[in-house]
């Protein structure tokens, strides 16, 4: 067991703004502290230039400057360690909202080297297996998010979450022995570091597509990223299990501070009622003397409660943001980290017997044991000896008389009647040799006589012997059927425990989520997953998590509106750099991919050297040639020594193709990620806009200033499910007012309503100065629409061929008539 408070660590997040006055030293011992200086308020009408300060003492403070790979060395390596040593291991952020703590646990999405602890943990812990055999290693994975006290399941396999709401919901159980377990909580096996990565962005993109502008997930819910590990020895039964959960809480500030109201109260008191009961529970354990710790109070507090107080080595990292205006915020969390420090741990070793394992084995030394009871009672051989038999027995006899090995053996095999005979044997040979040695040797007889004689008539002294014998005999076999009788109970017991699932893990077994309490109990993992209930064993490889979502299907007018849209977005540069890295990765990686086949030809080609150059030192050894074989040649020594450089050579520039790849495939992640983001955006644009538009009064709308009506040129449109706007979606006026197929049909703004679009502003944090710079371009389409020069694809289209055509049909008609009229040109 080791005893050990929870550590702690300070983050400070780069400023841009002007900064409060702080300060970080670091002091001999290797812990440091992080000092904040605050002017003192305006006190009855005189300036008071005194400042106050706050000092806080940390493990290590890292400052503004720190980078990720200093974080994960630092504090997640030694977690990641003892994870590996059997240790359960925690590392939970805390800090107010932007303060970093997304950054710092699982990475920006911007860069390579902005990977944080989660990605760099995973890839060290796959590192670890591959290059420890002495081990065998399992790791599943789990991702839970934890919204207004609610559950859900970031690992859902099916990728279409449009809400938080439409994630499987996971809720708490706990057994008699106060073990939580978390039903529905989907726990994926995860083989390499790149499906592990793959789940990693899975339950980011899911919670990032359920994220509206109302429930800003990252900053109001929490996470839970939990690898569970088991590494057993080959061949042994004692499995090691240990959890490691990365934990990235919800921003810590203070509701008054956030000045919300509405849903974003019933959110804020949500995340604040938990970190409140969070902050109670550490308070709670911080006392002594304290019996009663109030884990039940929170979904968040149950699901950590052995990471705070419990069996685990737990690490915090308090995130510090130092601009002016956060500083008592900053202050707040590392008053909360110093009382987070006083917590004691204790961790425990892992370790149990594999019942599986255990199984197997007891029903080996079962069958052992039956075959030795079988030898010693000789019942399952009723019938006697032949004659062969016999003359067999007699030549073994003979053959181990004359060994004269001391320790050569008689082997009969588990047959109690050829045992018993071949005693019989040897008796009758010795009771002759004392007859002989008694009467000297004049009547020699067959060993086949004596084996008559002896079973005729037995001396008074054999039978005594014989008695003892047979009384030694039952001995064993009563002490034999008592341990069979003991080894089958425990299979028995080994059985119902593995029926039961009574070991310590807490994680639902089945992988995916299981309907009754009963399969939600158990372990999560048994030695061979894929004979376990559940579908554990179906998920051993993750398929592209953002490959998987539906794609949305574009109307023409939409797809060139996208195109500027993405333009124009923010991340555009970000994504672009990204495009222009992952081609010069490939270009790299394939630049090594020839230098390996090429090291490899070359030590090919020096070992076929090797070999010649033996085979003729062979041949001119044997046609009487004057080198001795055994004299070393230099030539052969200078190829092994080639073939050892391009040996090293080889494996120098595989390792670095290897990190490449790595790099590869987490780009293409981000690029993934980025184009879901981007493509979420847009939707949501696209619907808000469409939506205002429907909203507009005719004197904002479109056709102001056209001869093309307001109600002809009202906007259809069908909301995405992130923003549901169904009232007014489906509100009777615009359905009436269409003219061309009387029904309410999806309305598409025009690429040109985008022209001048800037996207670089979020979806909520746009101006109404951009909305009625679209609605003037929207309006100005339909001047175009009177002029004979307008083209079909400056219509706004819906997408729908039908209702398309009859749009075409309905505008060439109208240009038509007015041509007619001569009005083209009004
Ligand atoms: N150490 C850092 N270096 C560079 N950028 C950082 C650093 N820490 C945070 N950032 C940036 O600051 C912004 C906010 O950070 P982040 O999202 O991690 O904050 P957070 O504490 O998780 O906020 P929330 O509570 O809303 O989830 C992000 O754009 C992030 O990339």
């Amino acid at each position: 067991m080791v005893k050990q408070t929870i550590q702690i660590f300070a983050r400070v997040k780069p400023a841009k703004r002007s900064t409060a006055v702080y300060s970080v030293d670091h002091d001999e011992h290797g812990s440091s502290s992080v000092e904040f200086l605050v002017p003192r308020d305006l006190a009855d009408g005189f300036i008071n230039n005194k400042k106050e300060s706050y000092r806080f003492r940390f493990q290590k403070v890292f400052d503004q400057g720190a980078k990720q790979e200093d974080i994960f060395e630092n504090i997640a390596k030694p977690v990641a360690d003892s994870v590996l040593a059997g240790y359960n291991g925690t590392i939970f952020a805390y800090g107010q909202t932007g303060s970093g703590k997304t950054f710092t646990i699982t990475g920006g999405p911007e860069r390579y080297s902005d990977r944080g602890i989660i990605p760099r943990t995973l890839s060290y812990l796959y590192q670890h297996f591959s290059k420890d055999s002495s081990k065998v290693y399992t790791a599943y994975i789990s991702y839970l998010e934890i919204y207004n006290d609610c559950g859900y399941d970031l690992l859902d396999p099916r990728h279409e979450a449009a809400r938080l709401e439409d994630l499987p919901k996971v809720t708490i159980m706990e057994d008699p022995e106060q073990n939580i377990h978390l039903k529905n909580l989907s726990i994926q096996q995860s083989a390499s570091e790149e499906e592990a990565l793959n789940l990693l962005f899975l339950g980011d993109t899911n919670r990032m597509i359920a994220e509206t502008p109302m429930n800003q997930a990252s900053t109001r819910s929490h996470c839970i990223f939990t690898v569970h590990l088991s590494s057993r020895e080959p061949g042994s039964a004692t499995v090691c299990r240990s959890k490691l959960h990365l934990v990235d809480l919800a921003g810590s500030e203070r509701v008054s501070k956030t000045g919300v109201g509405g849903q974003l109260l019933t959110e804020a008191k949500y995340i604040n009622l938990s970190l409140h009961y969070l902050e109670q529970v550490i308070i709670a354990l911080s006392e002594k003397n304290r019996s009663h710790i109030p884990y039940r109070n929170s979904m968040m507090t149950s699901v950590l409660r052995d990471s705070l107080g419990g069996n685990c080595m737990t690490t915090m990292i308090a995130t510090l943001s130092v601009d002016k205006r956060n500083i008592d915020e900053s202050i707040s969390t590392c008053r909360f980290a110093q009382r987070v420090a006083l917590i004691k741990n204790e961790a425990l070793l892992n370790e149990e017997l594999d019942p599986a394992l255990m199984i197997l084995r007891l029903k080996k030394e079962i069958q052992s044991l039956r075959e030795e009871l079988a030898m010693v009672t000789g019942e399952q051989r009723t019938d006697q000896l032949t004659e062969d038999d016999f003359h067999m027995l007699q030549e073994k006899v003979a053959l181990f008389l004359q060994d004269s090995d001391p320790e050569a053996a008689l082997d009969l095999g588990p047959d109690l009647r050829k045992i018993q005979h071949c005693f019989r044997l040897l008796k009758g040979m010795v009771t002759e040799q004392q007859c002989n040695q008694g009467r000297g040797d004049e009547h020699p007889s067959s060993l086949h006589q004596a084996d008559q004689k002896d079973q005729d008539c037995p001396t008074p002294m054999e039978m005594k012997r014989l008695r003892e014998l047979l009384q030694q005999r039952d001995n064993e076999i009563t002490i034999l059927v008592n341990m069979l009788k003991r080894e089958k109970k425990r299979a028995q017991d080994a059985v119902s425990q593995l029926e039961l699932g009574s070991n310590g893990f807490v994680i639902s077994r089945s992988s995916y989520r299981t309907s009754d309490a009963e399969n939600a109990e158990g372990s999560w993992e048994s030695s061979n997953p894929r004979q376990t209930s559940g579908s554990i064993s179906s998920v051993s490889t993750v398929p592209h998590p953002l490959h998987k979502r539906r794609e949305v299907e574009m109307s023409l007018g939409r797809k060139e509106a996208f195109e500027i849209f993405r333009r124009d977005h923010e991340d555009r540069i970000n994504i672009e750099d990204n495009k222009a890295l992952l081609k010069q990765r490939f270009a790299e990686a394939k630049a090594l991919g020839e230098q390996v086949n090429k090291a490899r030809g070359r030590v090919n080609e020096l070992k076929a050297q090797l070999e010649q150059r033996r085979t003729r030192r062979a041949a001119h050894g044997v046609t009487g040639g004057t080198a001795d074989p055994a004299e070393t040649d230099p030539v052969e020594e200078q190829l092994r020594a080639q073939i050892e450089e391009e040996k090293k050579n080889y494996k120098a520039t595989f390792g670095r193709l290897k990190a490449l790849k790595t790099e590869i495939e987490h780009l293409q992640l981000l690029l993934e990620r980025a184009k879901v983001k981007l493509q979420k955006d847009f939707e949501e644009w696209w619907s808000e806009e469409a939506y205002r538009l429907q909203q507009a009064p005719p004197s904002e709308g479109l056709g102001q200033t056209s001869g093309w009506t307001p109600q002809e040129d009202a906007p259809r449109f069908q909301p995405k499910p992130l923003i549901t706007r169904e009232s007014s979606v489906t509100s009777g006026a615009s359905e009436k007012e269409f003219p061309v197929r009387g029904v309410a049909e999806p309305y598409s703004p025009s690429a040109r309503d985008l022209r001048n679009f800037n996207p670089s502003l979020s979806s909520t944090s746009r101006g109404s100065a951009d909305r009625s710079a679209l609605v003037s371009q929207s309006s100005s389409l339909s001047s175009e629409l009177r002029t004979p020069g307008y083209t079909e694809s400056s219509i706004p289209l819906t997408g729908d061929q039908q209702t398309d055509a009859d749009i075409l049909a309905f505008v060439r008609a109208r240009q038509n008539l007015l041509q007619r009229t001569g009005s083209s040109h009004q």
